[in-house]
């Protein structure tokens, strides 16, 4: 991946003309002690060779070496065997340190200064420090500017920037390796560089959208401000549209030119995200030349999608993550983190509606229909409010359902659904991998190819699929009374079991379709609420029944059987 200083004449020049510079200038390092007594590195001897760094580290593994005959004991860090490809001294955190490129980390240890009897104080070995190469995303000389400079400056030495991990956050932080000369900083910035050239899975070019209405409107000031600066740290150009109507993300990525970028990122919330993965999907088909008004086998997006949380659920962001945090989405970005997630097909009649990581009929579907309705009011009061009146209006769909159970699970999912495949088709089916069939009167159903995380249920409104095992979870509430169905909904907040009630059945698929026989549609839902109809927003209701569908937070309606996939 990069050149190793033995075989480089400017890698040794610039070492021992830092070296030199090092002792010329004030500068806050100590040239490494040839005298081996009392000495603690503990690194394994490197390969025998005559480069000036290579001796470096002879005579530093000699020391190790009668520093482990004095102790006896051996301080073994994993990665310790490695030899170093660069050696040099700088300054970090204030301590000089002797810096080490090895094949996978850059390893540091503060230079013990000695004392006037030229012994050196024990312990040290325990400050050795590192960082693995693969965390590294960014590098850049450091300068001191005057206000208002742009170019030049003052080197002080070398940037690193690495993710960090804590929990399932992600975070950048900074390493200042700090070193006045320009030959040596310019001979590690070399290898750095080419370090990082040779993470091929890290994104160079992305194609951003924004939805600059999701939640409270924070989406553009969070990219803007969070999000914007990391991705130009990490020398990742990006083109950036920030929507204007709901569909613009849609329509640009039907027709823009994709070829150019590594990935797809969407800022917003769970419909923005959805609107978003349709268009990457739709994009596919078309280019694959897919007929999306007959039944057809969908092929991949071509880019991955990364999704900057900023709405005001973000199940999908949540789910993939582990957590809500736009930072930790763009580190994952950044480092080219990938986690496949399975998506489903929605249509009607052959005809593709969208695509969609999870869906809700019934009760779901009519509360954010009456969101939609109250778009006027903010958002969390919108919701809140939908919930209560779609509760006290509470009321049963009757449909058919048909499935087809999911005969073998993908491997890494068996042992998370081996206990529900069981329970389920002990209840329900003898035969999986037949269609199966239940009618009768529904207060939800919900269609889930993700665990769909959120804060209202941090284990997930479906807890026993997981993101990429080719299933989908369906879970159905039969009708009940409201307070029944309130202590179900209770339960997906605490640690009880939301589906031990005998009204609720779940079931891991391949493929639901889901026929609502009722006489009424949501329409009449509406006129008994008395809602004033916003023409512009509402949804074309006709004669025909049209039955409101939740799709990962979006409305969509259907008046006939939906065909999930
Ligand atoms: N510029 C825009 N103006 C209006 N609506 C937009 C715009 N851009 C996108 N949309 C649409 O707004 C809808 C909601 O957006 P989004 O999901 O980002 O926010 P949210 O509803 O607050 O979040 P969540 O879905 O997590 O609850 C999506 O369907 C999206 O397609």
């Amino acid at each position: 991946m990069f050149e190793t200083p033995r075989r480089s004449a400017t890698v040794l020049n610039a070492w021992s003309g830092s070296l030199e510079d090092l002792q010329q200038q004030a500068q806050p390092v100590s040239p490494v002690s040839t005298d081996n007594t009392g000495k603690k590195k503990k690194t394994k001897p490197p390969q025998r060779s005559v480069s000036v760094p290579q001796l470096f580290a002879l005579e530093d593994a000699a020391d190790s070496e009668a520093e482990e005959r004095r102790t006896g004991e051996k301080c073994h860090i994993e990665g310790d065997d490695e030899e170093s490809i660069l050696r040099g001294i700088f300054k970090i955190e204030k301590k000089s340190c002797d810096v080490e490129l090895r094949a996978s980390r850059l390893v540091w240890t503060p230079i013990q200064p000695e004392t006037p009897t030229g012994t050196s104080k024990a312990g040290m070995l325990l400050n050795k420090d590192y960082v693995e190469l693969k965390e590294i995303f960014a590098v850049k000389l450091k300068r001191r500017r005057s206000v208002g400079q742009q170019k030049g400056g003052t080197l002080l030495g070398i940037t690193l920037f690495h993710c960090v991990k804590k929990g399932k956050k992600l975070k950048d932080h900074a390493i200042h390796l700090s070193n006045m000369s320009e030959d040596h900083c310019e001979v590690w910035l070399r290898h750095f560089k080419d370090i990082l050239n040779g993470f091929r899975n890290r994104p160079k070019s992305l194609k951003v959208f924004v939805n600059p209405n999701s939640h409270r409107k924070e989406a553009n000031q969070i990219y803007s401000e969070q999000i914007a600066p990391l991705f130009k740290l990490a020398d990742i150009k990006t083109a950036t549209t920030i929507t204007e109507y709901k569909g613009h993300a849609l329509s640009a990525l039907k027709e823009c030119d994709l070829k150019e970028f590594d990935g797809v990122i969407c800022v917003g919330g769970d419909g923005f995200a959805n609107e978003v993965a349709y268009g990457l999907l739709l994009r596919a088909q078309m280019d694959a030349g897919r007929d999306t008004d007959s039944i057809f086998t969908p092929v991949r997006a071509p880019l991955p999608l990364g999704i900057i949380p900023a709405g005001s659920t973000d199940i999908v962001a949540y789910s993939v993550q582990g957590i809500r945090h736009p930072l930790t989405a763009a580190m994952h970005i950044i480092m080219g983190h990938y986690q496949s997630v399975d998506v489903c097909t929605f249509s009607t009649h052959s005809r593709l509606l969208r695509f969609g990581f999870s869906a809700m009929f019934g009760f779901g579907g009519r509360t954010l229909a009456l969101a939609e309705k109250h778009r006027w009011m903010p958002s969390s009061q919108r919701r809140e409010f939908a919930v209560i009146k779609t509760l006290a209006n509470l009321k049963p769909e009757e449909c058919e359902l048909t499935f087809l159970p999911l005969k073998n699970p993908k491997q890494e999912s068996q042992k998370t659904t081996r206990s529900k495949l069981k329970r389920d088709s002990s209840n329900h089916f003898d035969n999986v991998d037949q269609w199966q069939s239940i009618q009768g009167l529904f207060l939800n159903i919900s269609i889930m190819a993700i665990p769909c995380l959120c804060s209202m249920a941090p284990k997930g409104l479906a807890p026993d699929t997981r993101l990429d095992n080719g299933s989908m979870s369906l879970i159905t509430v039969r009708n009940t009374s409201r307070a029944d169905f309130i202590k179900h909904l209770k339960r997906y907040g605490s640690l009880k079991d939301q589906f031990s009630f005998p009204f609720v059945e779940t079931y891991t698929v391949q493929e639901v379709k889901l026929k609502p026989r009722s006489t009424s549609g949501w329409s009449d839902d509406l006129s008994e609420e008395n809602v004033k109809f916003d023409s512009k927003r509402t949804p074309m209701i006709s004669s025909e029944k049209n039955y409101p569908w939740n799709i990962d937070g979006d409305l969509m309606e259907a008046s006939s059987e939906v065909n999930i996939r």
